[in-house]
């Protein structure tokens, strides 16, 4: 239906719904799946629940990526929205060397999968977040926002940083 209506990339484990409707890694790979043999690109949101040890939530990151990612074919292509819970919602977003050293982590799934894998930081991102977190190392492709993406000038402010730098 989604296909049908013209999406591409549609959102799998975002926050929201681990919340209030329990979904869960099991479930966000299920429905990853489903976006990918539907031809869409899965948006597939991880990230560690309170602020507090790096290598742990490293540990988790990477960890809920590998589960999720086991069920998508190698060759699809797929998005990783890093969103740390703690970040959603607040104020401030996490800082460059907490989302480099998970996106760290991350990168060698770029090597390991046959298909485009992008990632993305969420949590309070406003203009200038993508600068300040991206910060000359080449693991950041872009952000996912939600408040700032309400507020058509923010919006423009970081779709212009992102297609200008
Ligand atoms: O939902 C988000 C990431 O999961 C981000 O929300 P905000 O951009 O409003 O903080």
């Amino acid at each position: 239906m989604l296909a049908e209506l013209g999406c591409t990339f549609v959102i799998a484990g975002h926050s929201e719904r681990r919340k209030a409707f329990g979904e869960d890694d099991a479930s966000t790979a299920s429905k990853a799946a489903s976006i990918a043999a539907n031809a869409m690109v899965p948006v597939i949101c991880v990230g560690e629940t309170g602020y507090g040890d790096l290598t742990m939530a490293a540990d988790h990151v990477e960890a809920q990526a590998a589960r999720i990612l086991a069920a998508v074919p190698d060759t699809a292509p797929v998005v990783i929205a890093y969103t740390p819970v703690w970040a959603a919602g607040a104020a401030d977003a996490a800082n460059h060397d907490h989302v480099q050293t998970i996106l760290r982590r991350l990168a060698p799934l770029r090597q390991a999968r046959r298909g485009a894998i992008r990632f993305m930081y969420g949590g309070a991102c406003r203009p200038g977040t993508f600068t300040a977190l991206a910060g000359g190392e080449g693991h950041l492709d872009g952000v996912f926002t939600a408040r700032s993406g309400l507020d058509v000038t923010q919006l423009a402010c970081i779709a212009a940083e992102l297609t200008d730098g």
